[in-house]
């Protein structure tokens, strides 16, 4: 990962102008403690008595300032939030005076808030100075100023109150830190990030684009485009979805745009082909950041990054699944970057109830889906392949059958792709047969089950495959069939199966833990009319 994060981020200018409040925060620190310790971006929440400690100092520094100090961002002990102040304590029975005399009693106590609140929602946060979580989204206009028409946009959407990584990553992003970010799946991600994005533009404009959002699939882009339409709805906002004869035909000079949404290599020809200006891109949010820092997408990756060359720009990585690897990339390249982690990193979805099912051999699997269907087919069901060719060999064998089967993979022209995910979600179809094409990100609402029919190859595979179910907090079923060949794996799938809750058979936790890697081996043909066999490829 040392290569891409100087290949990625290479030439990134650390803005002190940009960061001065923060570079004069650690530059007092650093001439406090000792002047040669790197500051630790990344202390955790938990160690807080020396962290308190250097709030409570930094803030005694504050005092010495001039009266516009700059405020730990959600609360300032000194400038007149007396009424704030007033009420936090009155909660607490002691008098204004207290108040007023003791801001450093104050400020520990809001510490002590902000750390019930985070257990509350099993919000973990690492780095400096982290706003409150927020209590409710009409904080958004209280604390933010936020405009009417986002509430407007939120309640219309039937949100009651925030989710646990809207709680945390709003604020974040609302105070101008870089943020990453790991969330279950369904959890609320994509509002987490443009919600903010919406209140720091203010208003749209025609200077160009200032905020860029990618993704490692069109369906997903477009989904994404989609949601951000819904929360802009009212305000004369232009989200755009880049789509192909957009890159061909458009003239972004000319084109109203402040919100961009991408796949990265559609960016990236824009950009080769000097369509497109970044300079003044404000925010860039790396959705399924893990998917999209894989060494497949990294150039793309990195053309847009250095695209986007505003010094001041704040990026954000937001994924289900957050390796270590991409997670070193993130703290080796981000400024004073806040790390926040809902539930435990890399785990399935609880609302998800996960099953193995033993299906002998390949021949068996099928026999096994069409027995679960002639039992309870119970739609939508969203049923998972290794490859296209066998995508393509599935539908084949369901197509007849009266279960109104749709299929998506990257062979099918962009319109089909469409197509099948729009009758998916109209209801048209039943079934969708699919590739990992749509393992990420794809909002499908109350998708009821799962089927990996053909194993997963990967862990975050996996937990992004069966998080299409049980999402919002509605609950959801996964169903994972397994031949001899993937028993060698099945270890791995147990442990996150137990850690999200559900019951695993104690065989299953006996076997060897395998290093998981692209678990994707050869199988024989679904179809049961044989084929001269062709090389498989993937999505
Ligand atoms: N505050 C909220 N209250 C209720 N539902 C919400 C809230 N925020 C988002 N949702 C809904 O939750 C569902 C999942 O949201 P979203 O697709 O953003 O999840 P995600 O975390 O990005 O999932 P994934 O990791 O699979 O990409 C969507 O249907 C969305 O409308």
């Amino acid at each position: 990962m040392e290569k891409s994060s100087y290949f990625l981020f290479g030439g990134t200018n650390f803005n002190k102008k940009k960061f001065a409040p923060d570079f004069a925060k650690f530059k007092n620190c650093t001439e406090d403690d000792d002047s040669n310790k790197k500051v630790n971006f990344f202390v955790e929440e938990e160690d807080t008595e020396e962290q308190k400690e250097k709030v409570v100092v930094s803030s005694k520094k504050r005092k010495r300032r001039s009266s516009n100090s700059v405020p730990v961002e959600g609360f300032d002990v000194f400038k007149s939030s007396k009424k704030a102040l007033a009420k936090g304590k009155a909660e607490e029975g002691d008098t204004n005076n207290d108040i007023l005399e003791d801001p450093k009693k104050e400020l520990n106590r809001q510490i002590e808030r902000d750390a019930l609140s985070r257990k509350q929602y099993n919000i973990h946060v690492s780095g400096n100075n982290i706003p409150p979580p927020l209590k409710s989204f009409a904080e958004l206009s209280s604390r933010y100023g936020c405009k009417g028409y986002i509430l407007r946009n939120l309640a219309e959407l039937g949100f009651k109150e925030p989710t646990p990584i809207q709680r945390q990553a709003i604020p974040v992003l609302l105070s101008g830190r870089e943020c990453f970010a790991c969330a279950p799946t369904g959890s609320g991600k994509t509002v987490a990030f443009i919600c903010p994005m919406l209140i720091k533009l203010k208003r749209p404009s025609t200077d160009g684009i200032r905020a860029v959002i990618l993704s490692p699939a069109r369906e997903l882009a477009a989904q994404t485009a989609r949601e951000g339409k819904k929360l802009i709805k009212g305000s004369n906002f232009h989200i755009r979805l880049m789509t192909k004869p957009l890159v061909k035909t458009a003239d972004f000079s000319k084109l109203r745009c402040d919100v961009l949404i991408s796949t990265p290599m559609r960016l990236k020809r824009a950009i080769k082909a000097k369509k497109i200006d970044l300079s003044k891109v404000e925010y860039l949010v790396l959705d399924e950041s893990d998917k999209l820092f894989e060494q497949s997408l990294l150039k793309q990756i990195d053309c847009v990054v250095k695209a986007c060359s505003n010094p001041s720009i704040i990026r954000s990585l937001f994924s289900a699944t957050l390796p270590d690897s991409v997670e070193e990339l993130a703290r080796s390249i981000m400024h004073d970057a806040v790390r926040v982690i809902i539930g435990r990193k890399n785990t399935a979805s609880e609302t998800v109830k996960q099953k193995l099912v033993f299906a002998g051999t390949e021949e068996g699997k099928l026999l096994a889906l069409r027995q679960s269907f002639a039992e309870s087919l119970n739609p939508p069901v969203l049923i998972f392949v290794q490859s296209k060719e066998r995508a393509k060999e599935l539908y084949d064998e369901l197509k007849c059958e009266n279960i109104r089967a749709g299929v998506i993979h990257s062979d099918l022209p962009p319109g089909e792709r469409e197509n099948a995910v729009d009758q998916f979600r109209a209801g048209e179809k039943w079934v969708l047969i699919a590739t990992d094409v749509i393992a990420r990100g794809m909002d499908f609402k109350g998708i009821n089950c799962v089927i990996n029919y053909d194993f997963p190859d990967s862990a975050s595979a996996y937990i992004h495959r069966i998080g299409r179910s049980g999402r919002a907090g509605r609950s959801g079923e996964a169903i994972t069939f397994y031949t001899e060949q993937d028993v060698p794996f099945l270890r791995n799938i147990a442990n996150m199966m137990m850690s999200s809750g559900c019951e695993v058979p104690s065989w299953i936790m006996s076997l060897k833990k395998k290093k998981w890697r692209k678990h994707r081996p050869r199988r024989d043909s679904i179809s049961t009319q044989p084929k001269a066999d062709k090389n498989e490829k993937d999505v």
